[in-house]
């Protein structure tokens, strides 16, 4: 097959090896290995399971914690969700989850277990995550798991709940796309730099549709806690998943970790070491960055792209030439209080948060620890929060005496979770505060309605708290001496003593091969990327539909029973006969839309303007039109704001909604921003370019999504000005106006557009190749064993007995942790 004699990139050579079943247009069924799931994208995901009297197919392959919702203030020994979660519809969502766990035996790190933490922060540091893995969670970050040489992504919910039914996904191959980053990280210029540095140079859609390789001699240095920090933004700069061949580094890393594969280490690690990209494959895109040319960096903007040196000044609307990009300029300014040509180091915080999937890591406390050691925090800073990634992060931190440092500062020393980052507990920005983040995301009322994210890295976040501006470490002198090497505890476990104690006392072993972070002398101006555009393989025009959904072979399966057959490389092919049932409706696109069209002119609306955060609490997904944009659509009071485009009479009955600029549905995965877009009447979006996941999202839910060109957009603009509705045929993919004038064309795969037409029930579709999936199941199990020998029940029952005496901890947990406590 073409697919296997060519080289292949590593991100080929892991998508091969998980194809279930391939189909002759190149969608396929992907298993997934690994399944994350937390309190607030799983919810409604158990609800459909429920409605169909489905069960969970693999529980041993998920692993659940509460970690968004959760307060970060001291955790009482036998805290209950009960009590300690004072916000009602926080409380329900995570008891929700704390039921769905336990109904269907999934293992799950809750409020009393030491292992609870950031979903992102807990699968590495437990070996959950390993190279090669395909790894799924409800949550766009999942990408950090990238770090190890895994194919990680985000999933919408609808997808969080086919997974749980088949422990597959359906999906098409994406482009590939390489970041090559040579040079040298100059001191105390960290990952977390680079990687706002390559949003800034790529733009937040750069990599939509792709999925990035990092490689180059500044990654291969790198350590896996940073790794895990760049590809964890992968998602930032628009790709689903980022990738980095696993090496001795990451060897060396998972060994030490509680679920890591022992006795099929050996195996493991031969089979781990092919995992990369093989010379003379192709790359739809390469770019180059020459590291020499990062410094500290942060965020001015409310985009991730829009990003400056800390040593810089805020730009001015007509520093760019890109109309879009001067008028994000122009809103962005407004939105964060400041003005054109103000320096950085003038701008003043008054919150200053460490923490979040992207920088709450051991290595993240221990490289602002030395710079705060000695210090306080600045009169003007009205709050300094430090909050671990997880109870192992936060007990290693403990173990170094660096919540003594953070203490004496000035810091919070808090309990882990996502915390500020996204404020769904009590911690959270007032309005306009203004607040320099360690996380991911500084969109609008991220952390706090009106509230204003600078996004930096720990060394310039401990920096700015000193200082009370934005400041990077070579501006706050160094009191004392760096911690020594032998005093570094590092967060795994010993497995034995991990498997023969009472899990509450697991992570009390400890070893110490962590390495220092360097030291902060910065240095550099920046420059422009170099950037390197190489052959193409396919169009990059097409939408990237990289880890599509749709599933068009079955549609031609239904009307002619075709036969498919389980592939990958690393595994006998066997050619497996199998007729598809035919599956009941779930979402059927019944006609063609005729409407009036509501217009917003922005360009990369993030689903946290679409569904702001404060509603993510919801369980449900049905009667959520009321949170559709609300941070703008309503004042502060309650009253709407005449001047947004939603509250203008001619909006009141439009089904269609058009975005002027690219990019639309960036950010979270979050899919009730099509289920409140659903709810407020729209039933199509027309949109120069779409982000993946919210494509996705979209698309499961029976939205349509159509891509235009601009001009286009300024035609059904015009249209609108003058009182026309737009006609939208789905099968001949035109638009008109009420007149039967032509406006033009729109995009749309072809397997979408039959999805709509067909509206199958995918996970009936898919429950259909049940076979397939049990032989590739078969044989995952004697190829690669390593995938499930700290899972698999069986493995666990002789692990336990040789080893322990103790029962299996995952499944355990519920015993003892958490749920029975
Ligand atoms: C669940 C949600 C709050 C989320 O974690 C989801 C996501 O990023 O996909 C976020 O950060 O926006
Ligand atoms: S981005 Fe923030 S809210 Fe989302 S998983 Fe990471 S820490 Fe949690």
């Amino acid at each position: 097959m073409d697919s296997v004699a060519r080289p292949r990139t590593l991100y080929e050579k892991i998508f091969d090896a998980h194809v279930v079943a391939e189909r002759e247009d190149g969608t396929v069924l992907l298993y997934i290995d690994r399944h994350l799931i937390h309190e607030v994208t799983s919810p409604q995901a158990f609800e459909g399971l429920d409605k169909k009297g489905r069960s969970v197919r693999r529980p041993e392959l998920t692993l659940a914690t509460s970690d968004h919702n959760v307060p970060t203030s001291e955790r009482p020994r036998g805290v209950k969700a009960s009590t300690y979660l004072t916000r009602e519809d926080s409380r329900i969502q995570v008891q929700k989850l704390e039921r769905n766990v336990k109904r269907h035996h999934i293992p799950y790190f809750g409020l009393r277990s030491k292992r609870q933490g950031i979903v992102h922060v807990i699968g590495p540091e437990l070996g959950f995550t390993l190279p090669g893995n395909t790894i799924v969670c409800g949550d766009s970050h999942t990408s950090t798991h990238g770090a190890f040489g895994a194919l990680a992504h985000g999933i919408g919910t609808s997808e969080v709940e086919h997974v749980l039914a088949t422990q597959t996904l359906v999906a098409v191959k994406s482009r590939n796309m390489n970041v090559v980053v040579r040079g040298r990280l100059a001191d105390g210029v960290t990952s977390k730099d680079l990687m706002l540095y390559i949003i800034g140079s790529i733009g937040t859609a750069g990599g939509t549709g792709t999925v990035i390789e990092f490689s180059g001699p500044v990654i291969e240095d790198l350590t896996m806690e940073s790794r895990m920090s760049l590809c964890n933004m992968s998602i930032e700069a628009g790709a689903r998943a980022g990738l980095i061949a696993p090496d001795e580094e990451t060897f060396a890393y998972v060994k030490r970790r509680e679920m890591a594969p022992r006795e099929t280490w050996d195996m493991a690690e031969a089979y781990w070491k092919t995992l990369r990209t093989e010379a003379g494959a192709l790359f739809d895109k390469v770019v180059e960055i020459n590291a020499n040319d990062v410094t500290p960096t942060i965020t001015w903007g409310t985009s991730p792209e829009q990003v400056i040196p800390i040593n810089g000044v805020v730009p001015a609307p007509s520093d760019f030439s890109d109309p879009v990009k001067k008028e994000s300029c122009r809103l962005a300014l407004a939105y964060m209080g400041l003005t054109p040509g103000m320096k950085v180091a003038d701008i003043a915080v008054d919150k200053v948060f460490i923490g979040s999937c992207t920088n709450a890591r051991i290595e993240d406390f221990r490289a602002a620890a030395q710079i705060l050691r000695g210090h306080t925090v600045a009169p003007n800073v009205k709050l300094a929060l430090a909050v671990p990634g997880s109870g192992l992060v936060k007990r290693a931190a403990e173990d170094e005496g660096i919540d003594i440092i953070f203490k004496r500062a000035g810091f919070h020393w808090r309990e882990a979770g996502c915390s500020m980052c996204v404020g769904l507990n009590e911690d959270s920005l007032a309005p306009t505060e203004r607040c320099a983040s360690t996380s991911n995301r500084n969109f609008e009322s991220r952390q706090g309605t009106a509230g204003r994210t600078h996004l930096v890295s720990p060394v310039v976040a401990a920096a700015t708290a000193i200082k009370g501006t934005l400041a990077a470490a070579s501006q706050i002198t160094k009191l004392a001496e760096p911690a020594s090497r032998s005093q570094h505890v590092d967060v795994d476990v010993d497995v034995d003593a991990a498997y023969s104690s009472d899990s509450e006392t697991l992570s009390e072993d400890s070893s110490s091969q962590s390495s220092l972070i360097s030291s902060s002398e910065y240095s550099g101006t920046p420059t422009k990327v170099k950037r390197v555009w190489t052959a193409v393989k396919k169009p990059v025009t097409e939408h990237g539909d990289s880890m599509d959904q749709a599933y068009p072979g079955y549609y031609g399966q239904r009307a002619g029973g075709r036969s498919s057959s389980v592939s990958g490389c690393e595994h006998p092919k066997q050619a497996v006969e199998q007729v598809a049932q035919p599956a009941t409706n779930n979402s059927r696109f019944e006609d063609n839309i005729n409407g009036s069209v509501a217009i917003i002119k922005r360009a990369n609306i993030d689903t946290d303007a679409i569904f702001p955060k404060q509603f993510c609490t919801t369980t449900g997904r049905t009667g959520l039109g009321h949170a559709l944009f609300s941070n703008l659509r309503y004042n502060p009071d309650g009253s709407p704001r005449p001047s947004f485009f939603l509250n203008r009479p001619e909006s009141r009955n439009a089904s269609i909604l058009l975005a002027t600029g690219p990019n639309f549905g960036c950010g979270s995965s979050r899919e009730h921003a099509v289920w409140a877009l659903q709810d407020f009447g729209f039933r199509c979006v027309i949109a120069p370019s779409f982000a993946d996941i919210f494509y996705n999202n979209a698309f499961k839910n029976g939205l349509l999504l159509a891509q235009v060109n601009a001009d286009v957009v300024e035609r059904i603009v015009t249209e609108s000005n003058v009182g026309h509705s737009v006609k939208i045929n789905l099968e001949q993919q035109t638009l008109q106006n009420d007149q039967n004038a032509d406006i033009g064309q729109f995009e749309i795969p072809e397997r979408r557009k039959q999805e709509l037409l067909s509206g199958i029930g995918e996970i009936e579709a898919t429950l259909a190749f049940y076979a397939q999936i049990k032989l590739y199941e078969e044989l995952r199990r004697q190829m690669s064993p390593w995938y499930e020998e700290g899972l698999h029940p069986q493995t666990n029952v002789r692990r336990r007995q040789l080893v322990t005496g103790q029962g299996n901890p995952l499944v355990d947990c519920h015993k003892k942790e958490t749920l029975a406590w």
